[in-house]
């Protein structure tokens, strides 16, 4: 049940249609900044950023960015998880686009763009490869747009899982 999207990776046709298709979206729009979720928004945020122009920058798990930092935390399925943001890298303005290559119940999300919210960013739109709509993350999302490519119904959350197995 876990959307695993290793095997996109695989393909480089299917790996390049799914980044040229956020490409097609975003090119023209003024982003100049792609903010990538770690760790899979690090594989779909730069070939974007890159072929649209603009700066990467990477939203880290906890203290693995050198430097100043702000961070934000947020709820899991279950638990508490982190995330932290360069400070400097963005300016007062700029209009950003938040990459992950999955929304389950928007946490992650929603934390990023408290982030980027915090440094004045703008932001324009959130995009995944997926989305598990039965968990209702875009909802959270406090009316930000959210793109994505593919919905996933009847997929598990890892705390459905994680039950499943025990
Ligand atoms: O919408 P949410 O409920 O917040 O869940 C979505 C997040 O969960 C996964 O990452 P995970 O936290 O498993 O980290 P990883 O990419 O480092 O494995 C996924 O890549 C998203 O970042
Ligand atoms: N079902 C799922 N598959 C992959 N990543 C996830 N992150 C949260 N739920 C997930």
């Amino acid at each position: 049940m876990f959307q695993d999207i290793t095997p996109l990776l695989l393909d480089p046709k299917a790996f390049k249609d799914t980044v040229d298709l956020f490409v097609e979206r975003y090119k023209g729009k003024n982003i100049s900044i792609v903010a990538g979720i770690e760790a899979r928004g690090f594989i779909f945020g730069p070939p974007i950023a890159l072929a649209i122009g603009a700066k990467f920058v990477p939203l880290r798990k906890p203290k693995k960015l050198p430097g100043k930092v702000i961070s934000q935390e947020y709820i899991l399925e279950y638990g508490r998880d982190c995330l932290e943001m360069h400070v400097g890298g963005v300016e007062h303005g700029e209009r950003a686009l938040v990459v992950d290559d999955l929304i389950a119940t928007g946490g992650t999300l929603c934390a990023a763009m408290d982030l980027l919210g915090r440094v004045g960013a703008e932001i324009v739109e959130c995009a995944c490869v997926i989305e598990l709509p039965e968990l209702k993350g875009r909802e959270r999302l406090n009316g930000k747009p959210l793109y994505v490519l593919i919905e996933c119904f009847e997929c598990c959350d890892s705390q459905k899982m994680k039950e499943e197995n025990e």
